[in-house]
């Protein structure tokens, strides 16, 4: 009989650390907790324990957690060590597992693999936490969260459920037709399809899960010698760009990714634009970029002559400090990113026009994966909608129920775990 293996990895941060974690999960968790700490502490309950490899050498005094399986987790046995978080100390415990029988390393994301397998989370879940393991601000953690805890895996029964009821009128009046005259739908059958396929369209227009890793793409832009990579200095906090008084000193991009109340943004600095340029090449390769960045954005800051900017630019009057520097009446900032003033405000407008552009906090959003399977359950839907053979209505509705049950992962493949679990750490 072969047995699903035992899997153990380190599953804290890397050493040295305060304190290692390292999880154990398989039917062989419970022998290689008693193995290594002498005895089987009481189920869920944090218990001191000497650590001893095979020869019963100490290996380290630890908290031990004994957590029977199917509801753990990974929904199988689940043991662990709280071990003294030193590179040597984890070492030496991983090593003693190792030495056991049927216990091996587990690979990227094998435990959150179980707890898919068997059936703890689901595909959508798996992802939120893929989410949440790598958040970096606040809002991404937000989102992640959701995903994770189930929302959008939730609000997916709840349309695959109406597309169940939808097949099931359909059914019904596909068993009382007979063979000549074919039965009719009702009006209000193909008004609940459009509905739901309406609903589908709105989430399907929400800014997408992804949006919040990238975060928001501002690009400074204007003439040279405008101030911009001073400003874009100030906004990410750090002297990233050099600055000078002489007019084309930045030519390459220079982009930082920082948080601000939360947000994602991505700053992006670039060469002064200028038509006369031609002379220095390497400025004009400079300007290239920067032309490509402006399409890029999704939001450009023109430090610039009025009204000169891409369309939607904002204006900026920098150096308004400056002596003779008379702020246009049509710029919506001045500021003074040598003092700081006005760039608070800036900031604060900056994370509301972000906010806007990126998934709400508590609003659970949709990765490209998902965003692919509900635009094929809307499609089947519009298909089902446009149809009167309730043969051929059955037939879109099953193709809609086949979509949610690929984006919350009923139906999958083997490449497509790969590919998702493959993205985890090591012990997650
Ligand atoms: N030490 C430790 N901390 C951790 C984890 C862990 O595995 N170990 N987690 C790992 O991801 C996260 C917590 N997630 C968990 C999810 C489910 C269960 C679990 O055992 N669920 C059972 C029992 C729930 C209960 O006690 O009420 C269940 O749902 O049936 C445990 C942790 C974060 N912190
Ligand atoms: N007083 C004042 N001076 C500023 C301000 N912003 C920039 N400067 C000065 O203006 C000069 C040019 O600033 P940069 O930030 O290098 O300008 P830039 O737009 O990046 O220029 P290029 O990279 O050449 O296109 C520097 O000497 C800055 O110190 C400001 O808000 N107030
Ligand atoms: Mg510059």
């Amino acid at each position: 009989m072969s047995q699903t293996p035992t899997i153990f990895a380190l599953s804290s941060g890397a050493p040295p650390a305060g304190v290692g974690v390292i999880r154990v999960s398989g039917p062989r968790a419970g022998e290689a907790l008693s193995a290594l700490a002498g005895r089987m502490p009481a189920p869920r309950r944090a218990s001191l324990a000497k650590l001893r490899d095979g020869t019963g050498a100490l290996l380290d005094e630890a908290l031990v957690l004994w957590f029977p399986g199917p509801n753990t987790a990974t929904g199988e046995d689940l043991a662990e060590f709280h071990c003294h978080g030193g590179r040597a100390v984890i070492a030496a415990v991983e090593a003693a597992l190792a030495a056991l029988p049927g216990l091996r390393r587990a690979e990227p994301g094998e435990f959150t693999r179980r707890a898919f397998a068997n059936g703890r989370i689901d595909l959508a879940e798996a992802e939120g936490l893929g989410d949440l393991l790598s958040a970096e601000t606040e809002l991404q953690r937000a989102a992640a969260l959701a995903n994770a805890g189930g929302a959008l895996s939730r609000q997916v029964e709840t349309w695959r459920d109406k597309v169940l009821g939808l097949s099931a009128e359909v059914e019904g009046v596909l068993d009382f037709s007979d063979e000549e005259d074919s039965a009719d739908l009702p009006e209000c059958f193909t008004w609940n399809i459009a509905a739901l396929a309406d609903e589908l369209r709105e989430w399907l227009a929400r800014p997408r899960s992804e949006r919040l890793g990238e975060g928001f793409r501002v690009v400074l832009a204007g003439p040279p010698n405008a101030g911009k990579s001073t400003l874009f200095n100030a906004l990410v906090e750090s002297e990233a760009a050099i600055t000078s008084p002489i007019a084309g000193t930045t030519r390459d991009v220079i982009e930082r990714s920082v948080a601000i109340g939360g947000v994602p943004f991505t700053f992006v600095d670039t060469a002064g634009l200028r038509e006369d340029a031609k002379a220095d090449a390497i400025e004009a390769i400079g300007i290239d970029r920067a032309r490509s960045e402006l399409v890029r954005a999704d939001l450009v800051l023109w430090l610039g002559p009025e009204g000169e900017g891409p369309v939607d630019a904002w204006e900026i009057a920098a150096q308004a400090d400056r002596e003779g520097f008379v702020p246009k009446p049509s710029a919506r900032f001045t500021l003074s990113a040598t003092t700081g003033e006005g760039v608070g405000l800036l900031k604060s407008a900056l994370v509301d026009r972000a906010r806007d552009a990126l998934p709400k906090p508590g609003e659970a959003a949709l990765n490209a994966r998902q965003h692919a399977r509900l635009t094929e359950a809307a499609e089947a839907l519009e298909g089902a909608g446009t149809l009167s053979d309730p043969l051929l209505v059955a037939e879109e509705l099953r193709r809609a129920r086949l979509a949610f049950d690929r984006l919350i992962g009923r139906a999958t493949t083997e490449d497509m775990l790969d590919t998702l679990f493959g993205r985890f750490c090591i012990g997650k």
